[in-house]
């Protein structure tokens, strides 16, 4: 910049900024506003990086509306009312370098004029990799929610955030920390103090909270592989999937997708206050939000560095995504003098760790058949180092998406992987190119079965029809014995690959009928563990209706759709009959589902493999017997009184879905009693006893708590 000629920019300059923008703006609207972006993070802030260079060094061609100065992208789609925010809600500039935060703090001193006794307290927090949001409480009480938006605007969410199990429609009052304040104030006013201090008010009048919406890696692999049974597009990584489920016109699918939520700023706030962001959190911790307790308050940067360099193995155990850490000034005073820059605050930066990335090599496209016949293409790779593990294949999801990418047998490509993900190609390198390189073509007929292949018009996926197909009985068997299906341990796959291909079993039925003296041939089998497995087989008859559904392997009925059905039904019996009609009125089963499920009840085989079931015994444990979990395990329950909101059978049918017991009269192996309006002799004998007793408001508390 000493050299003035530096200053005018030439025509490929120009060319290249309008380039750039032109990118960038283009990536924005694909992340921000349709969850699916086109080109990795690292990629995006390289160009980001690149404008920014240039405009600081062509200062003419810095425009106020650049991406370098904007938050976000405008809302394109109108399905959401605007939410305007009182405070803006900004990004956060990037350190990609433990350099470039020394850096910082350097430029923070000097821009507060550098007293010598200047000391930044730093807290550090996780950078979640989910999508930021602002909800607005006023004296405590929940009111709305919405999206960043553009910084200024953003989308209203209030619905979808509700469906949010951890976000507090009613805040809980903090402890009272009024002793230090009316000690001080005390010889001023005594009389006032006492009434000023009661009608301090529990709660700031209005406040704008902020904080992450995301979902966990399994939860991210579970909508994942829902979508794929239904032959949809599939989240590239956990950020995207939890942008979407928030942007969702349907609050029956956000609520489907169990959403996470961790608040961690604050936006405009009125009657209240706030001296550091070290209390700010603690604050909202007791006012019952969801705060991450992964947080330290450092008297240094070293220390904070010492905390990103901690993270940066242990964000692998987490459950969700980090993608760095946000290092904040503690001191509001401070972060008022300090500040923001066009877009992001100067009191604050996050460290972003490296991408998790690698390139390597295509040596071939295998295609995998599933349980449903759906053919996916995978990659198999020179095996690669990536974050701790070895890489040698990734998942292509289908055809489309091998033609999108185009990934070429012998391609250089780059592959990454987020989470716990399977590690999947981000790009090809093109410019590696020699010509040598083969362009995949999906086969026509089933690679195991030969027979042809089907891809109905619209659909993404191909498959293979054959119900006999031996890929589809091994996945469909696989998936049958799994543990939140029938949970049938000790048959392993490559056993049930021996049994297929003896002719043993074609259906998960014949499991039933398998004798000892059929298993103990296969390979890697014994005495002991033919028994375990027999042992398994049988205690599986009487799984919950929920799990049965689920294992028969029905398309586009996960988990969670089987838990609505057995819900819904409450035996297979009356599940078998069920029209079409009759199953798409149903909440949360959308038509395709619907379809599906009637099709596969009205398909000869499957109603052979259901008998088949039946005679061998298979009785699943219908809704109100069958335990979903084991949070009252050992406890016994007694009720006495008329339940105001509740029937006596509903409130026993809730204890044992718990893992409790219901009895009808109090011993001393009674656990509670539960009293209702006029109750009978079982209070006096549990008072009598010493056992405790419960309201049906802490009866139901108790419930909800688990
Ligand atoms: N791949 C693409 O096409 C594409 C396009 C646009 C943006 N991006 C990515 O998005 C990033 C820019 O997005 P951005 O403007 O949201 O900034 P950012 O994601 O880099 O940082 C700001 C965000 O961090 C989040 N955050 C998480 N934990 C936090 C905490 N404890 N305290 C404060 N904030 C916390 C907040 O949601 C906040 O909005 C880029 O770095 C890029 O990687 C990618
Ligand atoms: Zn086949």
């Amino acid at each position: 910049m000493s050299d003035p000629q530096s200053s005018q920019p030439t025509e490929a300059v120009r060319r290249r900024v309008q380039e750039l923008r032109e990118q960038i703006e283009r990536a924005n609207y694909r992340y921000y506003v349709l969850d699916d972006p086109e080109i990795t993070d690292a990629e995006y802030d390289a160009l980001l990086q690149e404008l920014k260079d240039l405009e600081e060094r062509y200062p003419e061609l810095a425009t106020p509306d650049s991406p370098t100065r904007r938050v976000g992208a405008e809302p394109a789609v109108t399905t959401f009312a605007p939410f305007p925010h009182r405070a803006p809600m900004l990004s956060l500039d990037n350190a990609f370098s433990y350099e470039e935060l020394r850096a910082w703090e350097d430029r923070n001193r000097r821009f507060l004029g550098a007293p010598p006794d200047l000391r930044f307290e730093y807290v550090c927090e996780l950078k979640i990799d989910g999508l930021s949001i602002s909800l607005i409480y006023e004296n405590g009480e929940f009111v709305k929610g919405g999206t960043r938006g553009n910084g200024y605007v953003g989308e209203d969410v209030t619905l979808n955030l509700l469906t949010i199990p951890s976000l507090p429609k009613k805040l809980r009052p903090a402890p009272k920390k009024s002793e230090q304040k009316s000690i001080s104030a005390a010889h001023t006013q005594p009389t006032l103090d006492f009434a000023a201090d009661s009608q301090q008010a529990a709660f700031p009048t209005f406040i704008e909270i902020r904080g992450e919406v995301f979902l966990t890696h399994q939860e991210f692999q579970r909508i994942n592989e829902e979508l794929e049974e239904r032959g949809e597009r599939t989240f590239a990584n956990c950020r995207n999937a939890a942008a979407g489920s928030v942007r969702q016109k349907d609050p029956r699918v956000t609520a489907s997708r169990r959403l996470d939520l961790l608040v961690y700023a604050v936006g405009h706030y009125e009657g209240w206050e706030f001296q550091s962001q070290y209390e700010l959190l603690q604050t909202y911790r007791e006012w019952g939000l969801p705060t991450n307790p992964n947080i330290r308050l450092c008297s240094t940067l070293e220390e904070a560095i010492t905390f990103c360099e901690e993270w940066a193995t242990r964000k692998e155990e987490l459950p969700y995504d980090i993608d760095g850490v946000v290092i904040k000034v503690n001191s509001f005073a401070l972060q008022r003098e300090l500040g923001q820059v066009s877009r992001s605050p100067r009191w604050a930066i996050a460290y972003k760790y490296p991408a998790i990335q690698a390139r390597t090599k295509v040596l071939a496209i295998e295609v995998q058949v599933g349980r449903t016949g759906a053919l996916t293409p995978v990659a198999h790779l020179e095996p690669v180092p990536l974050a701790g593990v070895i890489v040698a294949r990734a998942t292509l999801h289908n055809e489309d998406e091998i033609r999108r990418k185009d990934v070429r047998i012998g391609d250089m490509v780059i592959i990454q992987r987020a989470g716990e993900v399977i590690p999947e190609i981000v790009e090809v390198v093109t410019s590696e190119r020699d010509g040598d390189e083969i362009v995949f073509q999906m086969p026509t007929h089933c690679p195991v079965c030969g027979t042809p292949v089907e891809r109905p018009q619209g659909e993404a996926i191909a498959r293979c029809p054959n119900p006999l197909c031996p890929a589809r009985v091994q996945q469909t068997i696989e998936h049958f014995v799994s543990r939140n299906a029938m949970n049938i341990e000790g048959l392993g796959e490559k056993h049930i690959a021996q049994l297929i291909q003896k002719g043993l079993i074609k259906d998960p039925a014949d499991l039933y009928y398998l004798t000892k003296e059929q298993l103990l041939p296969l390979e890697r089998m014994g005495e002991k563990l033919a028994e375990k497995i027999l042992a398994n087989i049988a205690l599986s008859r009487q799984r919950p209706l929920a799990n049965l559904i689920y294992a028969l392997g029905i398309r586009h009925v996960g988990e969670h759709v089987a838990a609505v059905l057995a819900d819904h039904f409450g035996s297979l019996e009356r599940l078998q009959k069920a029209s079409v009609e009759e199953l798409a009125q149903i909440y949360e089963i959308g038509p395709a589902t619907a379809e599906s499920i009637a099709a596969w009840f009205a398909d000869p085989q499957n109603q052979q493999m259901l008998e088949k079931l039946k005679r061998a015994g298979v009785q699943p444990l219908t809704q109100s017997t069958a335990p979903v979990s084991d949070a009252l395990k050992g406890k016994t329950f007694v009720f006495t009184g008329a339940l105001a909101h509740m029937t006596r059978e509903e409130a026993e049918a809730a204890v044992r879905r718990l893992g409790g017991r219901a009895a009808s009269s109090v011993s001393r192996q009674t656990s509670y009693v539960v009293v209702g309006e006029n109750p009978g002799s079982k209070l006096a004998k549990a008072q009598q006893l010493g056992i405790p007793i419960l309201t049906e408001e802490e009866f139901l508390e108790m419930l909800e708590a688990t």
